[in-house]
């Protein structure tokens, strides 16, 4: 049992209007009561409705929304009248959180009938605060809406089922469909409708797919292990269908007309539809007369259900399809499935972490989880990336992947193995190795296959890699597949001589591997050499670094090494961002900050100890100007190879007020440097709006220091670069400096303006309901220059 008494200030990503686009948002939880349970979020999986209640589709929407109703967590706190749950335990929650107990659904233990449901989010709990759901770092669910994930039930395998599982097996737990041997129907194969055929099949009933396309054709069938699979468009299909079903599933989020599918119906057969859908439907009477057919519809199941339906996976084996993403991954995520443009392999997209030791979440969230770094490794054949992979993994203690995710070979295809090309791309498994690496950035486990390339098949057990803060991932074609290269944070390229690698291939082939020398070359001149240039060598354009190879490079190496050790000390939110830059802590940065946050510090310490930091971050930032090498004659008569500031034009821009605080550091460094002002004023209604601005004439030729100490909702730093732009700046003339920076304002800015760089001395946990800071300084104009 924790303490109650304090609500708890958390980070979820909200829609904050009807574009539906999350981005971070700082909230309280409501008052942890008697019978609550604290969750820290784990996994939360996205489901098409989350996209009805932000988009507005049923025009009820309440904004700032944070969705997420497929939540699954560990216990972190208990109220005192907790009899179910006990800290650390793993719990889900789904679309409702209350209900008034008394009425006649509640009684009957089908509380999610109850009218006065309280939904997860998007709702008003009892005590008048909006209800916000698992798009977020927390929750407090009351006992009675939380179910235990059994062992033997992964968390993230369970997210799914505590709403699209649920939702299918209640129906036909309801409606009496669990008997073997019936003919059933899922139409529409997404979220909800894998598990309808992952459900129905466990019931041992013959499924149908019904789907709009026939692109999930073999996953349905090969896959999920569906019976039938019909094309809904393709009128001989669905005729040869007629009356074969004892019910269908309607999954289809928006309108469709109902008589194509009442006609597959049999006598008393059932249309249950789930598909929320705001428009009247359509179908003539004689289709459900002629057949005392039912069109009936179904929502989601009790908690007793959902308890069900975990205990029945366990029981029947049965696993969701999922595909783990990041949060900050969220908005395509839902932009995917909204275009219903999930893979059929990957039915349900969660945004997922890892008890504890991650969370998939940017560093806005509040976690303990720093994503690995991920570092690619490419480059022929031996050409020495293996080496290169063993020194960066001894020195920065990381995690090594090699490239082993190849294909088993059928009996057919190993009886002519010699004509087999094992350098093209289409012998890997790149889906697997996909879903290990971005399993590893979330922070759990992958299992990597091992690969006997003497039986050429898989051979188990599976290696376990465990998380780790560096991964590193080595292979001739880790850079040809454009979402491998996305989960990279650093993408090194070993390039060596052909005659050296063609070399050092003969000398392993034959030495290690008792190969003839005229078979190596067969190979070489068959597959490998043309291999490396069809399909290896165009990706160098994508790394990062370029490393000469032929005999050890130790000083790329070194380096490399030196930069990781850079990036991992450094917030994660900088991985995302190269070009923002968080001056190096020290604890006299740190001393600092904490005066000037501290919001007894008088007026006097305020500015002198901002004036220090101000001029740290302005030395900083000066630092990132043009520079070109310069020698220089010391008294000593020795030479100096140094480095002369380019002499470019050069001015600042003060945010008028808190940014004026910041011209004098300006000054003191750059003498007689042109200052310009802009004034933005911020209205409730209206937003930002520009008032003022005195910029520099020939500001297009000049390198810009933007100067406003506190980035928050990044709105101003907006309105202020776009203003530039217009001007003639180049983007990547502008750098601004700011001394705190919330993930909402660096999200903002550096989406927007991917060139410009953010120069900041800490980066803040994010934003409250209000907007300020969290742990902010307060209102740095005020304290600055004593107007409090
Ligand atoms: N009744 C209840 O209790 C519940 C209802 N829902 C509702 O069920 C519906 C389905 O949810 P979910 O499975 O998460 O949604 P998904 O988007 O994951 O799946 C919907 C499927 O419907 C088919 N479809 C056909 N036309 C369209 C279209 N124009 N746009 C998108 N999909 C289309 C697609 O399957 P295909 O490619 O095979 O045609 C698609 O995969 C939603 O309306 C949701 O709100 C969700 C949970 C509980
Ligand atoms: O995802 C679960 C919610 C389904 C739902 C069903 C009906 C309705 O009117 C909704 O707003 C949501």
């Amino acid at each position: 049992m924790g303490s109650l008494a304090s609500e708890k200030t958390v980070i979820g990503w909200a829609a904050k209007d009807a574009s539906g686009v999350l981005s971070p948002y700082t909230y309280t939880l409501r008052k942890t009561e008697a019978e609550d349970v604290v969750v820290k979020v784990l996994y939360c999986g996205i489901c098409h409705t989350d996209i009805h209640q932000t988009k507005n589709h049923l025009g009820m929407s309440n904004y700032p929304m944070v969705p997420g109703h497929e939540v699954v967590g560990e216990v972190i706190e208990v109220g005192p009248e907790v009899s179910r749950f006990r800290p650390g335990d793993v719990v889900g929650a789904g679309v409702i959180v209350g209900c008034c107990r008394t009425c006649q659904p509640c009684k009957a233990d089908v509380e999610q009938y109850c009218n006065k449901r309280i939904w997860s989010y998007n709702d008003v709990y009892t005590d008048g605060k909006p209800t916000q759901g698992g798009f977020a770092s927390s929750m407090i669910v009351n006992q009675k809406f939380a179910v235990k994930i059994p062992t033997g039930l992964a968390p993230e395998q369970a997210a799914p089922l505590l709403c699209a599982g649920v939702t299918v097996y209640s129906p036909l737990k309801h409606y009496g469909l669990m008997t073997p041997g019936l003919r059933g129907a899922i139409l529409g194969l997404g979220g909800v409708g894998h598990m309808g055929v992952k459900v129905a099949k466990a019931m041992g009933h013959h499924v149908t797919v019904i789907s709009s396309s026939d692109k999930k054709k073999a996953e349905a069938m090969d896959h999920l292990g569906a019976d039938a699979y019909l094309v809904s468009s393709d009128a001989a299909q669905m005729a040869a269908a007629a009356d074969s079903l004892d019910y269908i599933i309607d999954t289809v989020p928006v309108f469709h007309p109902l008589e194509p599918y009442l006609s597959l119906l049999k006598l008393d057969g059932k249309l249950i539809l789930m598909g929320v859908i705001n428009e009247p439907l359509k179908f003539v009477s004689p289709m459900v007369m002629l057949g005392r057919k039912s069109i009936t519809g179904s929502f989601i199941g009790s908690m007793t259900e959902t308890q069900e339906v975990l205990e029945f996976c366990v029981e029947k084996g049965l696993t969701s399809t999922i595909e783990i993403v990041k949060m900050d991954y969220v908005n395509k995520a839902i932009e995917r499935l909204e275009r219903n443009d999930v893979s059929s392999k990957d039915q349900q997209l969660i945004m997922g972490s890892r008890s504890g030791k991650s969370s998939p979440k940017v560093s806005s969230m509040e976690n303990n989880h720093k994503e690995p770094f991920i570092i690619g490794v490419a480059g022929g054949a031996a050409s020495g990336k293996t080496t290169v992979c063993d020194i960066i993994t001894q020195q920065l203690h990381g995690q090594q992947i090699i490239e082993s995710f190849y294909y088993g070979l059928s009996e057919k295809k190993v009886s002519q193995v010699q004509g087999y090309n094992f350098d093209h791309p289409d012998a890997f498994d790149t889906e697997r190795l996909l879903s290990c690496l971005k399993s590893l950035k979330c922070g759990n486990e992958a299992n990597i296959p091992n690969y006997d390339f003497k039986t050429y098949e898989k051979v188990f057990p599976e290696r376990k890699v465990s998380p780790s803060d560096v991964i590193i991932l080595e292979g001739i074609l880790v850079f040809h597949d454009p979402r491998l290269r996305e989960l990279m944070n650093m993408k090194l390229f070993v390039d060596t001589d052909a005659d050296v690698r063609l070399a050092q291939r003969i000398h392993r082939d034959t030495v290690e591997k008792g190969r003839a020398v005229t078979v190596v070359l067969e190979q070489y001149y068959k597959f490998v050499k043309p291999s490396f240039e069809d399909f290896i060598a165009p990706t160098k354009k994508y790394a990062d670094i370029i490393i000469p190879w032929g005999r050890n490079n130790k000083v790329a190496i070194d380096l490399i090494v030196q930069h990781i050790h850079t990036k991992l000390g450094q917030h994660d939110i900088c991985k995302f961002y190269s070009n923002l830059y968080v001056i190096q802590s020290t604890f006299q940065i740190r001393g600092m900050l904490t005066i000037i946050r501290d919001a007894n510090t008088s007026k006097h310490d305020f500015i002198f100890y901002a004036d220090r930091l101000i001029r740290l971050v302005v030395e900083n930032g000066l630092g990132h100007l043009p520079f070109k090498e310069k020698q220089v004659k010391t008294p000593t008569g020795a030479v100096y190879t140094g480095v002369e500031f380019c002499r470019e034009k050069l001015c600042g821009i003060s945010v008028i007020r808190s940014g004026e605080s910041m011209e004098n550091a300006l000054r003191a460094c750059c003498k007689g440097i042109k200052i310009g002002k802009i004034l933005i004023h911020k209205d409730a209604e209206e937003g930002e709006q520009l008032i003022y601005q005195h910029l520099p004439k020939d500001i297009a030729e000049r390198h810009v220091l933007l100067l406003d100490p506190i980035l928050a909702t990044g709105n101003s730093a907006v309105q202020a670069i776009s203003l530039m732009l217009e001007r003639g700046v180049q983007e990547s003339n502008i750098i601004f400096l700011n001394l705190i920076s919330a993930p909402e304002g660096i999200h903002a800015v550096c989406k927007k303006f991917p060139r410009i760089r953010i120069i900041t001395s800490e980066i803040e946990l994010g934003l409250n309901d209000e907007c300020h800071v969290i742990p902010g300084m307060g209102e740095f104009g005020d304290r600055y220059f004593g107007t409090v």
